[in-house]
């Protein structure tokens, strides 16, 4: 099977409840070289926020995804390629592994199964927020790490499994151990990437690099070496 990530090397994550820097617009990230765009963020997430990076990123030309922390911030809109749904592996609570699944499901009755898949994260960053809120057991090693992604890809068919060090840049040899582990299953890696180099030191393993904060921080240039290094690791 053949999916829109397959041939994806960059991924730029827009945090709706983050400012731009001054005098970039959503138009110039969406013209950065980047394979696709996923709008999400772990707090300070609502319809309104989201539903406004959406209408200014739908005017561009680039692969649009929204990545829902949670089933009410859920936008139905022609504008998006897809959804991409977390799923949290090392989550302390069952809720933000299949519950808050259910109840969306639960509750809508009109999914759109065929824009929809779940990304199987391994969430490494105790600091980060995504790691308070689900709780996540971060305290694994690279053959937890190996682990989690073969059950995620050989058990629970996940098309996707994501290392989130979300806010640091994580370790090589995790990262390393992680793209042993997956053979069919795009592996997505994301935390404190913010060079050239950091950018390419994780693309060397990870299928798709996933680049936040920078965006938010530094701007235009910045991201466009991220951009560079992705496609040349
Ligand atoms: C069932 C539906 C529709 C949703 C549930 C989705 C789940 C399980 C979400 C749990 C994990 C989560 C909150 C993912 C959001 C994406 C993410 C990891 C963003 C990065 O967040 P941080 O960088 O930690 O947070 P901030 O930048 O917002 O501080
Ligand atoms: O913001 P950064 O640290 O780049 O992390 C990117 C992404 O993995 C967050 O979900
Ligand atoms: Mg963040």
């Amino acid at each position: 099977m053949t999916t829109p990530w397959d041939d994806w090397n960059h991924v730029l994550k827009i945090d709706p409840d983050k400012e731009l820097p001054e005098g970039v617009t959503y138009g110039d990230l969406c013209a950065t070289g980047t394979d696709a765009i996923e709008v999400g963020g772990t707090m300070g997430i609502t319809e309104e926020n989201m539903g406004a990076v959406i209408d200014a990123c739908a005017e561009h030309d680039v692969p649009l995804y929204q990545e829902p922390s949670n089933p009410q911030v859920v936008l139905e809109d022609d504008a998006l390629d897809g959804y991409l749904i977390p799923t949290v592996f090392n989550a302390g609570s069952p809720f933000w592994i299949t519950e808050a699944h259910k109840e969306w499901v639960r509750l809508d009755d009109d999914l759109d199964w065929e824009r929809t898949t779940t990304e199987a994260y391994i969430v490494m960053n105790p600091e980060a927020d995504v790691a308070t809120l689900t709780e996540a057991n971060c305290d694994l090693e690279a053959d937890d790490v190996a682990a989690y992604a073969t059950v995620a890809e050989r058990m629970f068919g996940q098309e996707i499994v994501y290392v989130e060090y979300s806010g640091m840049l994580g370790d090589e040899g995790v990262v390393d151990a992680a793209a042993d582990a997956v053979d069919d299953a795009t592996l997505f890696y994301g935390g404190g990437i913010h060079d050239y180099d950091s950018a390419y030191s994780m693309a060397q393993y990870a299928d798709v690099i996933v680049v936040g904060d920078l965006a938010h921080d530094e701007g235009i240039e910045a991201v466009q070496e991220t951009v560079e290094a992705a496609n040349d690791a």
